[in-house]
């Protein structure tokens, strides 16, 4: 039975790691609320996919809990996960390129048994992806890295899953497309889906989240709301690959984000 929570995901405490290396999660924890984005950001090696892969269950953690929705799901594997409302996309490209847009799409609603629900899906993230509609029967190799990327959202979200985990979703893509990607996100957001993306490209990955977490030594470092993390300068030049010069102005020179530490 679900108890009441105000998140829909929520990773406590979590210690995690690679067989007997040392550990890469600290006592991390995230917590994502309805229609939000939040985002992890941090240095390269900093544990942000790691952190997908333990909340998607690919991983299991050493400690902590996992929270779904109010369902402790700590332990269970991926397929239970997404069960549970968990979805999760994956770093780089994963269409099938000699498939259909459709086929590909229809991959993700194969654990719905009822028609009726799977065409209400296809509707669902047609209209919310058009290029998803209107490539409906073309070969997915056909379609751009952009379009291609599209086609991995609407996937993962015909099982109407509550949160979305998407691990670089620029990745090998060029700026213009970054930005439509990046667009199609918040739509996602804005459809009520509570997404948790880890992104390279940290500070356009900012402009679209809600919340901002920085990773540093396997915890969350400092948090808060995104527009406060991107007008932080101190933040700005040490993780956000320095300030553009349209931003000095934004939050002030000593600009506090919300949390700090743990
Ligand atoms: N499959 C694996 N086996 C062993 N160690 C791993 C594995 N995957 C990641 N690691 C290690 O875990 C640490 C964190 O890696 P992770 O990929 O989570 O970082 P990241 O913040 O996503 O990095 P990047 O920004 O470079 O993608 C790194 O030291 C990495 O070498």
């Amino acid at each position: 039975m679900a108890s009441e929570s105000k998140y829909l995901l929520e990773l406590n405490d979590i210690e995690a790691g690679y067989g007997r290396a040392a550990l890469v999660l600290r006592g991390l924890t995230v917590q994502v609320p309805p229609a939000t984005v939040v985002c992890l950001v941090g240095p390269n090696g900093a544990g942000k996919s790691t952190v997908l892969k333990v909340a998607s269950g690919m991983l299991a953690p050493r400690s902590g809990s996992i929270v779904v929705d109010g369902v402790d799901v700590t332990g269970t594997n991926s397929q239970h996960m997404l069960k549970h409302g968990l979805a999760h996309v994956l770093q780089g490209h994963s269409v099938f390129r000699e498939m259909t847009v459709a086929e590909n799409v229809l991959l993700g609603a194969f654990t719905i048994k009822d028609q009726k629900a799977i065409d209400e899906r296809v509707a669902f993230v047609q209209n919310l992806f058009p290029i998803v509609g209107e490539r409906w029967k073309q070969l997915a190799g056909l379609l751009s890295g952009g379009q291609q990327k599209q086609v991995e959202f609407a996937r993962s979200l015909m099982v109407s899953p509550k949160v979305v985990l998407l691990d670089e979703p620029s990745m090998g893509l060029d700026p213009k497309t970054t930005a439509k990607v990046f667009e199609q996100v918040a739509r996602m957001r804005d459809a009520g889906t509570a997404v948790l993306l880890v992104e390279q490209n940290a500070r356009r990955a900012l402009e679209t989240a809600d919340i901002g977490c920085v990773l540093d030594l396997g915890r969350v470092h400092i948090s808060g709301p995104a527009p406060e993390l991107l007008a932080d300068p101190a933040l700005g030049d040490l993780y956000l690959g320095g300030r553009p010069a349209d931003s000095a102005h934004v939050g002030g020179s000593t600009a506090e984000p919300a949390t700090k530490g743990r």
